[in-house]
């Protein structure tokens, strides 16, 4: 895994929500040495603003356009839902300072933000995920034909500081970004869950359970980064002929875990798209 770095920006940077993803982005650039004094915060939910502050040192507004006016950068991260008027409340101001505007909502289009926020404007979509929080996130980047080389380095130095990226050429992809990584953090909780439940069936304690569930995903997570070998490989390590771990994977595959992922996978990115159309 690439280690993570400060960023290299110069400018304040304004994020238009305070929410999880937000809290993850903002904790993680903190950790890893951007100035709290360059990141601002509008946020409406006074508790989420104290929080913030508190945790990190940054200045919160209630309103969008306190935060967003002067920043050099302006990271959108509102729901999807609301992204229309917030980016129609700050369109003369996006119009007066041609900001870099960064999206990370889910499904919500370069075009969409840019018509919204007046036109002509540099606009990158970026999809990250919450281990950002720790700096092993990983981000996927999408810029618009408006956005200069050096707005498209400051996107990926702003989120490289979370966890490394990937650009991404065609925009119709983010949605499967979103599915596989911005939500796949998720998927992994999910299994966790059902992994403890699963052993304290058995017969462990909770905290047993819980104590061999999250190193063995750790410990596995480590392996699938820092070994050459795919996954498959690794797997097939673990499964000794005729042993445990070979009665569990023929059930999952009798199961029909590889497809239920698939549409699991292909349910979020459709998602995604739906998320675009309902609330253009
Ligand atoms: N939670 C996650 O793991 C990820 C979320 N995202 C995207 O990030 C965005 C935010 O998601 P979450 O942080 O999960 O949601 P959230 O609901 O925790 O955060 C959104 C925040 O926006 C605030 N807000 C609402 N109207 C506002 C306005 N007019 N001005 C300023 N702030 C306003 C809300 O009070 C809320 O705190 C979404 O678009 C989502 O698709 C992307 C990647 C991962
Ligand atoms: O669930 C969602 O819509 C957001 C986007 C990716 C993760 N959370």
């Amino acid at each position: 895994m690439t280690d993570t770095q400060a960023p290299t920006l110069s400018g304040a940077i304004a994020f238009i929500g305070g929410g999880n993803m937000a809290r993850s982005l903002i904790g993680g650039l903190v950790a890893r040495g951007q100035a709290a004094s360059t990141i601002r915060v509008a946020e409406p939910v006074q508790a989420l603003r104290d929080a913030l502050q508190r945790d990190f040192g940054v200045t919160c507004a209630e309103r969008a356009d306190i935060a967003a006016d002067g920043a050099a950068v302006w990271v959108l991260a509102v729901k999807p839902q609301v992204m229309r008027q917030v980016c129609t409340e700050l369109s003369a101001l996006a119009q007066a300072q041609r900001p870099l505007v960064i999206s990370i909502a889910a499904g919500i289009t370069a075009e969409q933000l840019d018509r919204w926020l007046g036109g002509g404007m540099a606009v990158v979509r970026a999809m990250p995920n919450t281990p950002a929080l720790l700096g092993v996130g990983i981000t996927g980047l999408y810029a618009n034909a408006a956005s200069t080389s050096a707005q498209r380095n400051s996107a990926s130095a702003l989120l490289e500081a979370v966890g490394p990226t990937v650009w991404i050429d065609d925009e119709a992809r983010m949605d499967a970004v979103t599915a596989v990584s911005g939500s796949g953090p998720a998927y992994v909780f999910l299994l966790a869950e059902a992994m403890q439940a699963a052993g304290v069936a058995q017969g462990l304690s909770p905290g047993a359970a819980r104590a061999l569930v999250q190193q063995t995903l750790l410990g596995a997570a480590t392996m699938l980064v820092k070994s050459d070998e795919p996954a498959d490989v690794l797997r097939a390590r673990v499964t000794s002929p005729g042993g445990t771990t070979q009665a569990a994977v023929e059930t999952f595959e009798a199961g029909g875990l590889r497809e239920l992922v698939a549409r699991a996978i292909a349910a979020a990115t459709e998602r995604g798209r739906q998320l675009s159309a309902a609330n253009d």
